[in-house]
This record gives C-alpha cells, sequence and structure tokens, in this order.
C-alpha cells in the first residue's frame, strides 16, 4: 500500500502575526488568524474567516532550512523589529522556499520563514516537508552543466554563476559544469566521454546553437549506444532518456522562449529544480541517405538561410547581427528556385492555421498530434515517426520561385516574434510546419515579415503557403544530382553560367544555405523527417495567462 503523506496542522508566527499553517501532501498552506480568535496552543477547530491567505503547492517548494533567530539571522530585517517578548515566545524558526509566479510567465523564488516555540515541532514541521520533496522523483539530484562563454552577450558564465548556481546549491543539486572552450566541446563531450549514467539530466547555458550542440550530443550517443544507424533517414530514432535544461545566455534564445514563456535564466532554472519534462519533436537533415545534422527549431532556405550567413561574419556585433543582416538580405531579396516535395500529415488533430496555441498540458501533444480514436485506444498511443512506410502516400509537390522556404518544427517564437515564425506549431506533435514564400515584392514581403511583430495572419497573404508535414524534401533547380557540392566549389563558374542561361534572373545566386538552427548547413538539396517526442526538456510548455494580473499570483487565490 502506498504510503500517505503526513499532515501537519499547526499555528506558526510570521511577520508579526500568528497564522494557521497546514501541510496536507499536496498544498503548503498558511493563514491568519484574526487577532480575536488566537489559540496559545493546539489546532484551530472552527473555520477562521478574514486575514490573508496564501497557498503554495509542495511541487513548487524548492527547499526548507532551519533559521538561527537566537543568532542574530533575520527574516528579511522584520525579527528585529518583533517586540522582545514575542522573540522569546517564539525562538524557533525555518524558511520555505517556494516557486512564485509574476508577470508575463516570469517564476522567482520566494521566502517564508516561520518562528514556532517548540524545537521539536520546528524539526516536525523541517522534517516533513523534506519528506514529501524527496517523494517528488521527478526532481533532478544531479546535474550536468555546459557553459558557451561566447554564446549572446557573452555573458553566459556570469548569468550561470550569479543566477543560477545559488537556486540549484539552495535545492541541493549539486553539478559538473564545464565551460567549453570551444565549438562543439559540448557536443564531443556528450557523444563520447561523459558519464551519463551520474547525471539526472544536462543544462545548457547559451543560445539555440549551444542548444543544438546538447541535443547533437545525447541524440546521437543514444544512437550509437543502441545500435541505431543515424544514416538511414527511414531509421526510427531512439529518444534520449536525459532531460534537457535551457539557461537562455544566446541572440535569439527561440527554444527556451517557446518552451517557457519567456527568456529569463531564473525562471529557466526554477522550472529545472521542480523538475518540469516537456517532450520535444526533432528533424533528422539527410543528403542522400547521410546525416547532415537534427533541427529543433527553424529550418530556413533563401531569407533565413541568407540573414544567418551575412550574419556570422558579424558575431562581434553581438545579437543586433541577426537585424543588420535581416535588412542588408531584406534589401537584397533574393530569391531561389527549386522543388518542395512533401508529405503532409494528414491524421492529426490541428492545422498550422488554427487559432488555438501549443499551451502547457496541450492536448494535441499529449495525443502525439493524432486524431484520438476512442475504439483502438492501444493504436492511437505509438506516435507515427518518419520510419512508418505506411505514411508514404500523398506527397504533395511545390515547383517555382521561392524567397523563403522555411519548416518550423515548433512555433520558433521569440522576443523578436513573439508569436514565432508559425504560432500555432506544436512542441510534440511529430511533425513541422512547412511554409513557402514565393518571390513577391519587397513591399509584399515587408508585409509578410512585419506581421510576425503583431498579431495578424502572416500566411493570409496570395504568395504565402504552409503545410503541416510529416517529412519534406527540397531540390534547387539547377542541381545536378550529387555533382552538387562541386558545382558549389566552383561557385563563380556555376553563377555566371546561370545568368548567361537566365538572362532576366535579375542574377540571384542558384544556392542559398540552409539555416538549421543557427547553424549553416552545407548542402542546398535535403530530406527531412520527424522523429516525434526524441528528446524532453526541463520545461512544461507556456502557461495560459491568467484573464485578471491579480490572479497570476496563485499564493493569493484562495
Ligand atoms: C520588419 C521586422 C520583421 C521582423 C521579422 C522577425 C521574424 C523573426 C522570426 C525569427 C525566427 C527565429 C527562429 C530561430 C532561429 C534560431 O534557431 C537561430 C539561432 O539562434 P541563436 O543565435 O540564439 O543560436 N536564430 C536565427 O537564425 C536568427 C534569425 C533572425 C532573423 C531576424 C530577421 C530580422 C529581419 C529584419 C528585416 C528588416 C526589414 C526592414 C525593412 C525596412
Ligand atoms: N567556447 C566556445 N568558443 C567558441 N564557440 C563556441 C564555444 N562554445 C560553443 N560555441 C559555439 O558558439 C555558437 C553560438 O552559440 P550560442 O550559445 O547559440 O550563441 P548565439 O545565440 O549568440 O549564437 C554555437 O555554434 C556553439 O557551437
Ligand atoms: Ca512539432
Amino acid at each position: 500500500m502506498e504510503k500517505q503523506p503526513r499532515l501537519l496542522a499547526s499555528q506558526l508566527f510570521l511577520k508579526n502575526s500568528v497564522f494557521e499553517v497546514l501541510l496536507n501532501g499536496v498544498l503548503l498552506t498558511w493563514k491568519e488568524i484574526p487577532a480575536n480568535k488566537k489559540v496559545v496552543s493546539g489546532s484551530i477547530h472552527h473555520p477562521i474567516k478574514g486575514g490573508t491567505s496564501h497557498s503554495v503547492s509542495v511541487s513548487e517548494i524548492l527547499a526548507v532550512r532551519e533559521l538561527d533567530v537566537g543568532g542574530g539571522t533575520n527574516d528579511d530585517g522584520r525579527w528585529q523589529k518583533m517586540p522582545q517578548k514575542l522573540t522569546e515566545a517564539y525562538p524557533y524558526a525555518f524558511t520555505v522556499s517556494y516557486v512564485e509566479r509574476a508577470r508575463q510567465h516570469r517564476w522567482r523564488c520566494s521566502d517564508v520563514t516561520f518562528h514556532c516555540s517548540d524545537g521539536v515541532l520546528r524539526q516536525q514541521w523541517i522534517q516533513t516537508i523534506r519528506e514529501q520533496l524527496t517523494a517528488l522523483t521527478s526532481r533532478p539530484k544531479h546535474l550536468l552543466v555546459y557553459i558557451n562563454p561566447y554564446g549572446g552577450k557573452q555573458q553566459g558564465e556570469c548569468i550561470y554563476e550569479q543566477k543560477v548556481a545559488p537556486l540549484f546549491a539552495c535545492a541541493s543539486i549539486s553539478t559538473d559544469v564545464i565551460v567549453t572552450e570551444h565549438a562543439n566541446h559540448a557536443r564531443d563531450h556528450l557523444k563520447t566521454e561523459a558519464e551519463l549514467k551520474k547525471y539526472d539530466g544536462v543544462v545548457c547555458v547559451g543560445g539555440d546553437g549551444m542548444f543544438s550542440e546538447i541535443v547533437h550530443g545525447l541524440v546521437s550517443r543514444t544512437q550509437r549506444d543502441n545500435g541505431v544507424d543515424q544514416n538511414s533517414p527511414e531509421e526510427k530514432l531512439v529518444p534520449c532518456s536525459l532531460r534537457i535544461g535551457i539557461i537562455p545566455a544566446g541572440s535569439t534564445d527561440c527554444i527556451c522562449y517557446a518552451t517557457v514563456g519567456i527568456n529569463d535564466p531564473v525562471t529557466s532554472a526554477l522550472h529545472v529544480i521542480v523538475g518540469d519534462s516537456q517532450p520535444m519533436d526533432v528533424c533528422s537533415v539527410h543528403h542522400n541517405n547521410t546525416f547532415l545534422r537534427y533541427s529543433i527549431s527553424l529550418l530556413g532556405y533563401g531569407f533565413y538561410g541568407d540573414v544567418l550567413a551575412d550574419s556570422e561574419r558579424k558575431r562581434w556585433m553581438g545579437p543586433a547581427r541577426y537585424d543588420f543582416s535581416g535588412f542588408k538580405t531584406f534589401l537584397t531579396h533574393h530569391h531561389y528556385e527549386g522543388a518542395v516535395s512533401f508529405l503532409p500529415a494528414t491524421d492529426i488533430l490541428g492545422t498550422p492555421r488554427d487559432k488555438t496555441r501549443c499551451r502547457a498540458g496541450c492536448f494535441i501533444c499529449q495525443h502525439d498530434g493524432q486524431l484520438y480514436s476512442g475504439d483502438s485506444p492501444e493504436e492511437s498511443k505509438t506516435a507515427p515517426d518518419v520510419s512508418d512506410r505506411e505514411y508514404e502516400v500523398g506527397w504533395g509537390v511545390v515547383r517555382g520561385k521561392f524567397l523563403a522556404i522555411n519548416a518550423a518544427s515548433m512555433s520558433c517564437a521569440c522576443p523578436r516574434s513573439p508569436m514565432g515564425l508559425s504560432p500555432a506549431a506544436h512542441l510534440a506533435d511529430g511533425t513541422t510546419d512547412l511554409i513557402l514564400v514565393r518571390k513577391c515584392s519587397r513591399f509584399n514581403f515587408l508585409r509578410h515579415l512585419l506581421r510576425h511583430t503583431s498579431k495578424d495572419d502572416q500566411f493570409d497573404m496570395t504568395f504565402v503557403e504552409v503545410h503541416r508535414v510529416r517529412r519534406f524534401r527540397f531540390t534547387p533547380r539547377h542541381c545536378q544530382n550529387d555533382s552538387e557540392l562541386d558545382l558549389r566549389e566552383n561557385g563563380k563558374q556555376l553563377f555566371s553560367q546561370i545568368c548567361r542561361d537566365h538572362p532576366a534572373c535579375s542574377c540571384s545566386p542558384a544556392y542559398s544555405s540552409w539555416n538549421c538552427d543557427g547553424e549553416i548547413l552545407p548542402h542546398a538539396a535535403i530530406e527531412v523527417g520527424v522523429h516525434c517526442q526524441l528528446i524532453k526538456l526541463f520545461a512544461r510548455g507556456i502557461e495560459e495567462q491568467p484573464l485578471f494580473e491579480d490572479l497570476a499570483n496563485p499564493q493569493c487565490a484562495l
């Protein structure tokens, strides 16, 4: 039989008032007792009306510790203000640290200190809370942390030391920290050396590029350990067991933003500590049966590929490089010719034009995006995957000249675009949203781009189409089978050849490059498949915003 959580109810002193404090295994509640209803000892038998009331879920308590009031330690300076008589009456104190919700999905660590007259009672409280925290098995105890000291504004180490490490220490999480010395250091360490059995998760301090390194390391290691060949595009990959936490310290940080709702190191650290878990789809990218990369956020050819290629040369500008290169690429207005073939996800709940959004506890992601079949629950449990050949019917093809070909397997929401590239995309439904932006005027393309910054529908334009797909391929018009790379090496020759062949082509180069989560891919012709829920993050998806800001703090909602 399962052990019942111990109940505790006591009158404890807090901020110059007496509170009825209750712990029931799910919630820790404290409610002020009006002065005329105070009972000196024992529990209250009548419901108490009036007074302030607070409630915290045990799952959101970080830690509990003893406080030595006799030694002059204070409760935010308030203890000293307490009358001498009360200090003598309640000399034993303990502090509970817990998650408090602030505006815009921000989480903060709050402390509450209770005082009591009896040392045994204090020990009973501390022990019972600790027992209930130990019972939360999803919480990590030992983490492997990688810090990219050069990401974003080069603040990674400082952010970790000042904002994150103290919280991990408070929650008794031990860490092994590696500050990377070069690109791919974290990836290669995870792939070959790291003793993964020792850890309950991996933490990445950096941007989307650094996160991508961690994913590559973990996914490759998992496939190697399980004898899976990554080079086969049809292979069903084995999901990674370790969860990944992202402490945002990069330039775009869209994976953090789209899974937590804000780019804030403290909020992310708290999601790690409480042991959240958010499954995520991962796209595999292949070229001629050779594995190239994985993508978690954006795979973009044309506009976003060109922005990235240009911005890499301007890394010294920090995150502003994307705006500069974005403006420049916008003016350049290159288009690229080719064919996109794709396998639409027809058997799913949800479309890219839905008004509903993927949020914490998303119904669609819980069902791997599949239509729920009441008759055969067993059937609906297995997520369709790129390896399922039965889905290989009904491919569509779109040929033409494109300004941008984007695949977003999640919304790609970020501070630049709070709704993202595909606002209705799901984190874990086994699909990616393929967005095709055909050649159009600069004015129309600007209208399309601007809609990413507002609530207007960026897909509601004649030159834009969007498909929710499981798989897609891109073949550039001038790609001649396997010789594509050789041609690239002779780029100048090819370029002049194309211009001779197409005098009216306004001299757009033949190829763009793919932007794969902020990394440039060397091939234009690629094949992409979505692997449903291949990785897990220490996140829970974006929580619904309460209707009134006052209710944003559930501690006040009782
Ligand atoms: C006119 C304003 C238009 C704003 C349009 C904004 C759309 C932004 C969508 C961003 C999607 C981002 C997807 C995430 C990609 C990241 O994986 C990846 C790597 O991140 P990391 O550096 O943290 O490692 N980041 C990126 O590839 C950065 C893409 C950023 C693109 C910025 C584009 C700015 C466009 C400005 C156009 C200005 C036109 C002005 C004309 C008067
Ligand atoms: N120590 C290091 N020195 C140089 N580059 C690194 C180092 N560690 C990681 N990188 C690389 O830095 C790139 C950008 O990292 P990221 O953290 O995503 O920052 P940003 O968001 O600014 O691009 C990634 O491609 C990553 O592989
Ligand atoms: Ca998805």
